[in-house]
């Protein structure tokens, strides 16, 4: 084990180039002047669920953001070195980013549902990326995949902000798969719901990857455990410009918990700090 953070990260070395849906190599990301996270390399395979873990402030939404190009949005905000999507460079010229972040979505720490019907909030979005096909069917068949249907089958014209935090959170689930993404970006998705509605939406990850390949931000160690196949974990240094993010290790979760390659690894997820 070394306790360099230069010369620990670690990438999957073993199984690199199979199902590789989205790539990051040697990316740096800067708000403004500072480099907020640094140096990071890993894949992303498909139909896997991959868990960003970490403590606070090492970087873990800020590489998520730039998994859908969400980071365009952040003023000040600059990635370099390369993402790739199948081979692509996602940031390439021509690339248009509305395009890519209907194709990479993103779930949020706090259920934001439109101010309109549980039925509009499927059919609206569909309808913006030119969905053409029934409207009925399609809002059905998502509100089955996000595991709400049942709940909602009778009340279709109520308001989306009339239901549960759990419940608003599995219909912007919904809300996201109905215009059919390949890859789900979920930003801490269960922080603000309780521990049963936190329950059905790990189980509902589980059913998820079946058909998308899910990146999940994550504070709760225990849910990364339960709901995902590769764990990757960001740690931060002090710098004289600050704190820096980087990511130390990853690798199948199992290892990770079990039997990580580096000290810092297995100090955090044993809980000795963060
Ligand atoms: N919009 C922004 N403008 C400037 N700095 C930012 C911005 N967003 C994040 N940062 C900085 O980038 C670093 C990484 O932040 P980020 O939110 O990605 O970390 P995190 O690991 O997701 O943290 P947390 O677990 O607390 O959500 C932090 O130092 C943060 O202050």
């Amino acid at each position: 084990m070394t306790s360099d953070p230069q010369m620990e990260q670690t990438s999957t070395a073993s199984d690199q180039g199979k199902d590789v849906v989205l790539k990051a190599e040697n990316v740096n990301v800067y708000y403004g002047p500072t480099l907020a996270v640094q140096n990071v390399n890993m894949d992303i395979h498909a139909n896997e669920v991959t868990a960003l873990i970490g403590p606070s402030g090492c970087g873990k939404s800020t590489i998520l953001r730039c998994f859908n190009r969400l980071n365009d949005l952040v003023a000040g905000a600059r990635v370099e070195g390369k993402i790739t999507h199948h081979g692509k460079d996602l940031y390439g010229k021509g690339v248009d980013p509305v395009e890519v972040r209907r194709r990479i979505g993103m779930i949020f720490q706090k259920p934001n549902p439109f101010p309109k019907s549980i039925y509009e909030n499927i059919a609206f979005g569909a309808r913006i990326n030119g969905y053409q096909g029934n409207m009925d069917e399609l809002v059905e068949q998502s509100l089955k995949q996000a595991a709400l249907w049942d709940e909602v089958k009778d009340k279709l014209k109520e308001s989306g902000l009339s239901l549960s935090g759990g419940q608003q959170q599995r219909l912007c689930i919904a809300r996201g798969v109905a215009i059919q993404p390949e890859i789900v970006l979920m930003d801490e998705p269960c922080s603000a719901l309780d521990p049963i509605s936190t329950l059905r939406i790990e189980e509902l990850i589980n059913e998820l990857k079946e058909n998308y390949t899910i990146v999940i931000v994550t504070h709760n160690m225990q849910q990364a455990s339960r709901v995902s196949d590769r764990t990757a974990f960001f740690n931060a240094q002090a710098t004289e410009k600050g704190k820096q993010g980087y990511l130390v290790e990853y690798d199948q979760t199992e290892t990770i918990f079990q039997n990580p390659s580096q000290e810092a690894t297995q100090q955090y997820v044993s809980g000795a700090f963060g």
